[in-house]
């Protein structure tokens, strides 16, 4: 039994400052979604806004001290018309980074389980 948070384990604002940086390129190299998010390099700026969202969205939900102050859920993804087969690339892409960054299995597993309850807000929204 670990008396951890989840941001703990996840590495802190540093850490989970390097798992947004690895999970955006990841996102950026796998095929199966890469078309949703390369256009985002073109647009610096907006790609470093979201990237701070993302770290706050991680961090606020995993018991650290940032708030968040993005799009819920279903705002950020509306009329993206995700599906299924994206969800998971995505999520995959997720446990993979965490799996890089020697985050341990019921960690991940945890993480999983937040992605899963998100599906709804996210898919086909
Ligand atoms: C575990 C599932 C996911 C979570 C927790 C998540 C979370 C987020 C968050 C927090 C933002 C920032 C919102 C903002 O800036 O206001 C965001 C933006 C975005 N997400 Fe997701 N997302 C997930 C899945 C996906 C999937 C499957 C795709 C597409 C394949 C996707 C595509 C995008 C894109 C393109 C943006 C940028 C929107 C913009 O232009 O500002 N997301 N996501």
């Amino acid at each position: 039994m670990t008396t951890a948070t989840l941001y703990e384990r996840l590495g802190g604002e540093r850490g989970i400052a390097a798992l947004v940086e690895d999970i955006v390129e990841t996102h950026m190299q796998n095929p199966r979604i890469q078309a949703r998010f390369l256009p985002y390099r073109e647009d610096p700026a907006h790609l470093e806004e979201v990237k701070g969202h993302l770290r706050d969205f991680l961090s606020s939900g995993s018991g650290g001290p940032q708030e968040y102050r993005g799009r819920s859920m279903p705002e950020a993804h509306r009329g993206m018309n995700i599906n299924e087969a994206e969800y998971m690339a995505a999520v995959d892409d997720i446990l993979d980074v965490l799996d890089r960054h020697g985050i341990d299995p019921q960690t991940r597993l945890e993480v999983l389980g937040i992605a899963y309850s998100l599906k709804g807000e996210i898919m086909y929204v």
